[in-house]
Order: C-alpha cells, then sequence, then structure tokens
C-alpha cells in the first residue's frame, strides 16, 4: 500500500486542490478526506472536477479518524487546525495550510487573529535559504500564507544581499476571488467582484502584514518594516504581488537580478522572467509555479520586484504537497508542475 495522506477540510478550495494533486501524484494515495458541514456528502457534490473520487464521501473531521494516515494535511480555517493537530499522535507528520503555526510572535498572532496563540512550527518555504535542510528533518510545518509566500520570495534575497533598505517596504497585491475560501463564494460571486478590482483590509490591517515582516527581517538581518495593501481581483485564481523598496546606494537593475537568478535558478518552480518581461498570473494557473522580475528605478529611488503564483498552487496546495515531499523523503518535485494551464 503506497503513503496514505489524509486531508482535512477536504470540501473547501485549498481541500480541492489538494485531493487534486494527490490523485496525480506517484508515491501519494488518498486517505481519509473530512469536512465540516458537507461531512456525509459525496466528493464530487462539492468537487465535480474529480470523478477519480465518485463514491467516496466525506467524512467527519476528527483526530482518529485523521491518525488513520501516514501523513495529515489541514486545510481548515485560521483557528481550527491547533486543538487538532494537538490531538494526533506526536510523531505523524502534518502540514498546516491554516495560519496557526506561521507567526513566532505570541503578541503579533494576538493582534492579527485573536485567540491564544498556538506556538510555531518549521515555516515551509523551501525556496528560502536554509528551510529545504530544517524541512527534511521536520514533523510538522505551517505551510506559508499565499501573499507570504510571493512577497517573500520576490523579496528576500535582494533584502539578504543588502541591495534594498529594510524600511519603508511597500507591497500592493491582487488576489483572486479564491483567496477568499469557498464559503464566502456568494458575495463573492456576485456583481460586487466581477467587472471591478477592489482594496480590502488596507492601511496596514492585512494578518499577513506579521508574516511577510517576520520572514523578510530575517533574510535581511535587520527589522523589515512593510505596508500591505491586499486588493481582489476579477479572475477565480491567482497573485500579483508589487513589492517596491528604497535602493541602497548603486544598485541597480543588473545587481538586484543577478541576485534573483543566483537564488533561483537551481530552483525548479521560481522562474526569473528574461528582462523586459513582467510576470502574469495566468502563466502560473494551476500550477506550482512562480514567476518574478525586478528593475531599479534611479528617478524614484526604489526597486520594483513583481511576482506571480497561483494562490491555490505555490500559494496553499502546491506548497504543502512540495513540502510533504520533504518532509517524507519524497523526490521534492513529485506530483508537482511547474507549467501553467494558458491561455
Ligand atoms: N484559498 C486560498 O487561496 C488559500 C487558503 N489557505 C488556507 O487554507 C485553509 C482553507 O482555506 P480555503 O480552502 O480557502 O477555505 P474554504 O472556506 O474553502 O474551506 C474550509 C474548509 O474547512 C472546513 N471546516 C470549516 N470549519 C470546520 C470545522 N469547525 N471543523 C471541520 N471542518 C471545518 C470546511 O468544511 P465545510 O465546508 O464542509 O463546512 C471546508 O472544507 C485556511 O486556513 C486558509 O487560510 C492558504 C493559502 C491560500
Ligand atoms: C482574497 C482573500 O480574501 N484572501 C484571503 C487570503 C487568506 C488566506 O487564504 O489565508 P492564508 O494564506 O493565510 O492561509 C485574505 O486576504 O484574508
Amino acid at each position: 500500500m503506497g503513503t496514505r495522506v489524509a486531508v482535512a477540510g477536504a470540501s473547501g478550495y485549498a481541500g480541492g486542490e489538494l485531493l487534486r494533486l494527490l490523485l496525480a501524484h506517484p508515491d501519494l494515495e488518498v486517505g481519509p478526506v473530512t469536512a465540516g458541514t458537507s461531512a456525509g456528502a459525496p466528493v464530487t457534490s462539492v468537487h465535480p472536477q474529480l470523478p477519480q473520487l465518485a463514491g467516496t464521501t466525506f467524512g467527519g473531521t476528527s483526530a482518529a479518524v485523521l491518525a488513520d494516515a501516514d501523513l495529515v494535511l489541514l486545510a481548515l480555517p485560521h483557528g481550527q487546525s491547533a486543538a487538532l493537530a494537538a490531538q494526533l499522535p506526536p510523531t505523524l507528520p502534518v502540514v498546516d495550510l491554516g495560519a496557526d503555526h506561521r507567526l513566532a510572535s505570541a503578541a503579533d498572532w494576538e493582534a492579527f487573529y485573536g485567540g491564544a496563540h498556538a506556538g510555531t512550527w518549521t515555516y515551509g518555504l523551501p525556496e528560502l535559504p536554509g528551510a529545504r535542510a530544517a524541512l527534511r528533518g521536520a514533523v510538522r510545518v505551517a505551510n506559508p500564507g499565499c501573499y507570504p509566500t510571493s512577497v517573500a520570495l520576490g523579496l528576500a534575497p535582494v533584502l539578504a544581499a543588502g541591495l534594498v533598505e529594510p524600511q519603508d517596504v511597500v507591497v500592493v497585491a491582487a488576489s483572486g476571488t479564491s483567496g477568499a475560501g469557498r464559503s464566502a463564494k456568494a458575495s463573492l460571486l456576485g456583481s460586487e467582484v466581477m467587472g471591478s478590482m477592489a482594496a480590502y483590509k488596507a492601511g496596514g490591517a492585512h494578518q499577513h502584514t506579521p508574516e511577510m515582516e517576520q520572514t523578510l527581517s530575517a533574510a535581511a538581518g535587520a527589522p523589515v518594516s512593510l505596508l500591505f495593501t491586499p486588493t481582489l481581483a476579477p479572475m477565480p485564481r491567482g497573485i500579483l504581488a508589487t513589492c517596491t523598496a528604497r535602493l541602497a546606494q548603486g544598485t541597480t537593475t543588473a545587481a538586484l537580478r543577478e541576485v534573483l537568478a543566483a537564488a533561483y535558478d537551481p530552483e525548479p518552480f521560481v522562474h526569473l522572467l528574461p528582462e523586459g518581461a513582467w510576470p502574469a498570473t495566468a502563466s502560473t494557473y494551476g500550477s506550482n509555479a512562480v514567476q518574478l522580475q525586478a528593475a531599479a528605478d534611479p528617478r524614484s529611488g526604489r526597486a520594483t520586484v513583481v511576482v506571480a503564483i497561483d494562490n491555490l498552487g505555490k500559494g496553499a496546495a502546491g506548497q504543502a504537497v512540495q513540502n510533504a515531499n520533504l518532509l517524507l523523503g519524497l523526490e521534492e518535485t513529485a506530483g508537482l508542475s511547474a507549467a501553467g494551464v494558458a491561455p
């Protein structure tokens, strides 16, 4: 029998994408599949795109059900993972797609999410320096947030190289509507989203701000201050993050690109585009790919790094499978594609 993977929150958007990836994975197979209000319903009634699971129904979510697997993927709303994970056998590998175990600072958790801080797990962004080795030896992994994945990959190398200043980083990012989860469907499918873009949680209020600062401060070796403005775009999937930061003295476009190329040329999923080409979400659609580009603007004194991902791919389920591969000692790229679906 292959390695069985349990998915909690399998009736959600991230859960559905996890199931799609697991069904195509050469070494993993779908184990217990659990949900909340959808428990008892056929999987295909929620995910008609997964005919291989005809005949399978969602189970109720409990530690006992999930423990009947070799690895557990938690795709539950924020605040729902910690209590459940605490009841699982400590040796059972778990990747949590939610935020419960991402932040080291209890004060930041309480300020942005509320409630008690559950603790910190190994942060699952394999392309960050040193992360891969830590993930290979980990049992519990906090999968990063969708926006923080894009921003960290864009800015960490240039901050680490001292090419931009750690203070006054500004990020404006657009997300597809699936980023808000299935439960937001009724309002997101309505006329208020189609044909319009809207900012939300602006003015430093978004819960991903401390997660971005945490990762980037570690990369820079100095505290990073960052203003993040998320926007909702009328598309089902994708994140386009536009990150700008003050240039350090003498930083050129060539220097930014050289550092990003050195960081990502060996990476199977992260692609620095040819100079002058800028990322588009469509190129990453349905994949675990990341596309990025950078330029220095001496006139404004700022660097721009633009990053595109699929929020459900590298922003959630793809990254979780990449982390699961590392935890289980499998080929890191197994079951994952860097090729997007286009047009
Ligand atoms: N969507 C995205 O792009 C990304 C999502 N994530 C994270 O993944 C997680 C899931 O997000 P997403 O798929 O978008 O959310 P959805 O709202 O689409 O799905 C939530 C899932 O959790 C289940 N659920 C809710 N409450 C409970 C409960 N009390 N007990 C058991 N199951 C419950 C739901 O089941 P049911 O519907 O049957 O009640 C559903 O399966 C979140 O933590 C999110 O932050 C991370 C990165 C990106
Ligand atoms: C469009 C939209 O609403 N996006 C969500 C993304 C949250 C999410 O999915 O959270 P994690 O990535 O932390 O798990 C938001 O901005 O809150």
